[in-house]
């Protein structure tokens, strides 16, 4: 199912009670770097991330470098943001809180 995409002012909105998440320059998608203490816990946090987005069925693009988790969500069926990437990124909000 495809949801809507945000309207600016929304997006805005959801954005600043998002930590650390902002609007990409192609302005349809968000991102977010999550550095950990050390590989294992950037991998725990993709595992629980990749459960979440099964769930989901919304899917991140993102990229791992030891430590460093890069990720870019956008709803590709909408060709911008809906729903669906504010609820991911707020589950990755939590997961690397763990
Ligand atoms: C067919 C399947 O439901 C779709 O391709 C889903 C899968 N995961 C997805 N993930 C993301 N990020 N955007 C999508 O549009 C999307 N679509």
């Amino acid at each position: 199912m495809t949801r809507p995409k945000l309207d600016p002012t929304a997006l805005e909105e959801a954005l600043e009670k998002l930590e650390g998440w902002e609007l990409a320059e192609d302005g349809a998608s968000i991102q977010k770097r999550f550095v950990f203490a050390d590989f294992s816990e950037a991998f725990a946090f993709m595992t629980r991330a990749a459960l979440a987005a099964e769930k989901l069925n919304h899917h991140p693009d993102w990229s791992n470098v030891y430590k460093t988790v890069d990720v870019v969500l956008s709803t590709h069926d909408a060709d911008g943001l809906t729903e669906l990437d504010l609820k991911l990124a707020a589950a990755m909000n939590r997961f690397a809180r763990i």
